[in-house]
């Protein structure tokens, strides 16, 4: 991919990931840039990716030509302000935002009508290379700018264009808010099978393996739909059967599909409210 020197605001969890992912593709150490208030995420990123760090937004803002907006929703306004505050000019900078709640109209007017913007939203997963990654741009962002996204994303995992901005919302409750649901899933099983006798670690493998093959199988047979798969599981009159029952007994279907709802819901609250 083109490497063009690039700044993450924000060194958490997500910039991580995503650094990660773009290191190990081949991306080159000094063409990236982390910036962050405090320096330990900073030590540890140069430390383990041999990175470029600072603790000022505005050198690296400076320095690149292209910036991922990794912060909280919540700090997006404080610090695009305090950019423009800076003197920093965006022209000719392409911002890639990956933060939930916060539409390109909102980010184009706190980058003082700078409207070169990519907004996409990954998963944790990324860090190993398995990550989701929705992306939305709108219609003027150059083809140049959506390959140079389309292939950052695809350097830490898969990516899929939505064509509406209200796609990003449903990619969240799809995919960049969804490991957490396998993870509570996960927890419940593995909790379950403590009861049941199992130690902790013999339960987390249990899970853990399990939840690996059950994914894997899915990416093995894409001639397969997802019922097929379960069906394959589900002998007739057998133990998987009345497992399954039970969840639907129980309205599995409605709890996941409120939950997703309300991920949506959340989002477009908080693109009102930042
Ligand atoms: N964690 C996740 O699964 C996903 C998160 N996102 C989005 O990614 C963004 C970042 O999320 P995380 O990495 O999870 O959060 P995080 O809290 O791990 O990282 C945010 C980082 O920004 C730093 N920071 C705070 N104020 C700053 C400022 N003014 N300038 C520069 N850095 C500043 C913090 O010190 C922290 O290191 C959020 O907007 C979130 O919506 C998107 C997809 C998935
Ligand atoms: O929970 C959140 O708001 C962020 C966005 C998607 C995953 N984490």
């Amino acid at each position: 991919m083109e490497h063009r020197k690039l700044a993450f605001i924000g060194a958490g969890n997500m910039s991580r990931s995503l650094i990660s992912g773009l290191i190990q593709s081949g991306y080159p150490a000094d063409s990236i840039i982390a910036a962050n208030p405090s320096r330990p995420k900073l030590d540890a990123l140069a430390a383990d990716f041999g990175i470029r760090t600072t603790q000022s937004n505005a050198e690296a803002a400076n320095w690149a030509q292209a910036l991922v907006l990794a912060v909280k929703p919540q700090m997006m306004a404080a610090m695009l302000g305090e950019l423009l505050a800076s003197g920093l000019r965006f022209e000719g900078k392409l911002l890639i935002s990956i933060a939930a709640g916060i539409s390109v109209a909102r980010l184009q007017h706190l980058a003082g009508g700078h409207d070169n913007i990519v907004r996409t939203m990954p998963n944790t997963p990324s860090l190993l290379g398995l990550g989701m990654t929705g992306l939305y741009a709108r219609p003027q962002i150059s083809q140049a700018d959506r390959d140079y996204c389309q292939q950052m994303m695809a350097a830490v995992g898969k990516t899929l264009w939505v064509a509406e901005e209200d796609g990003i919302n449903q990619v969240i409750a799809a995919a960049g808010s969804a490991p957490a649901y396998f993870f509570l899933f996960m927890e419940a099983m593995a909790e379950e099978a403590q009861k049941r006798g199992f130690s902790a670690e013999e339960a987390r493998l249990l899970v853990q393996q399990t939840a690996l093959g059950a994914a894997q199988m899915v990416a093995a047979n894409p001639g397969l739909t997802l019922a097929q798969l379960r069906a394959q599981v589900t002998s007739k009159g057998g133990t998987t059967a009345e497992a399954i029952r039970s969840f639907q007994h129980n309205q599995l279907e409605r709890l996941v599909g409120d939950a997703m709802a309300a991920a949506v819901a959340r989002a477009r609250e908080l693109e009102t409210q930042l």
